[in-house]
């Protein structure tokens, strides 16, 4: 089992509900509406946003459970975000950003090395420069690499090729298509991109005006 949510969040005056279990790893597409609560959803699995009530738990592990009292700081869920806003630390270079979670992550968690993730990016010739002097594809590319090399044990990513051009897009497909079946990490991934999603799910989970996912998917 990878994914498996059954939580209730109250803010603002809206009720949001998600549960769904995907049985098996892969890539799972989370699709919905602008505003329907997909961001929402994974901040709750990285533990930035805190669930009303329910579980949540990835690849066997609970990560938050509100009747046993668990909810585990984001810094030990072993996860990789690539934020829809990316999020680069903009007091710190592409090299500094790039390694923030490497340089924290134990050896034996580090899955992937940085000389590759420069080269299938395309970031190396970026590392001395200020995140806010990148253009929107390089910054894009340069916050899959920060997620990458964190070690992570499952990723979330939030319309990670929005603003790629094509060529580098179909390389970055590909590394996400070897994370998904060589390395086997559980990824959620949100995307308007139809071809994309078509592409790399395994699954794709609908998230309704309310933020209410449906039954239990396989
Ligand atoms: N901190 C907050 N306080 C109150 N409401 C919030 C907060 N953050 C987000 N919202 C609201 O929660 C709803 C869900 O937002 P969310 O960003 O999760 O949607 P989304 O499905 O990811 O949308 P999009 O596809 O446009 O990125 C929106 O109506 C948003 O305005």
């Amino acid at each position: 089992m990878s994914f498996d949510v059954d939580v209730t969040l109250q803010r603002g005056g809206r009720s949001f509900e998600y549960r769904f279990r995907t049985e098996k790893g892969g890539l799972t597409a989370l699709f919905g509406t602008s505003g329907a609560g997909k961001s929402t959803l994974l901040d709750m699995i990285a533990g930035l946003v805190r669930p009303t009530s329910g579980r949540i738990a990835v690849a066997g592990e609970t990560l938050f459970d509100s009747a046993a009292r668990i909810d585990l700081p984001p810094e030990h869920r072993r996860c990789g975000y690539v934020f829809q806003d990316l999020r680069l630390f903009p007091h710190r270079n592409v090299r500094e950003n790039l390694l923030y979670g490497w340089k924290r992550a134990r050896p034996e968690h580090r899955w992937l090395d940085v000389p590759t993730t420069l080269e299938v990016l395309g970031i190396g010739h970026l590392l001395a420069r200020a995140p806010r002097s990148l253009s929107g594809g390089e910054a894009q590319r340069v916050a899959i690499g920060r997620a990458l090399l964190s070690g992570p044990r499952f990723l979330l990513m939030d319309e990670p090729l929005a603003s790629v051009d094509a060529q580098r897009r179909e390389e970055i497909l590909r590394v996400i298509e070897r994370v998904r079946d060589e390395l086997r990490r559980p990824i959620l991934y949100v995307s308007h991109d139809r071809s994309e999603v078509d592409r790399l799910a395994d699954r794709v989970i609908p998230i309704g005006a309310a933020g209410t996912t449906s039954p239990p998917a396989p």
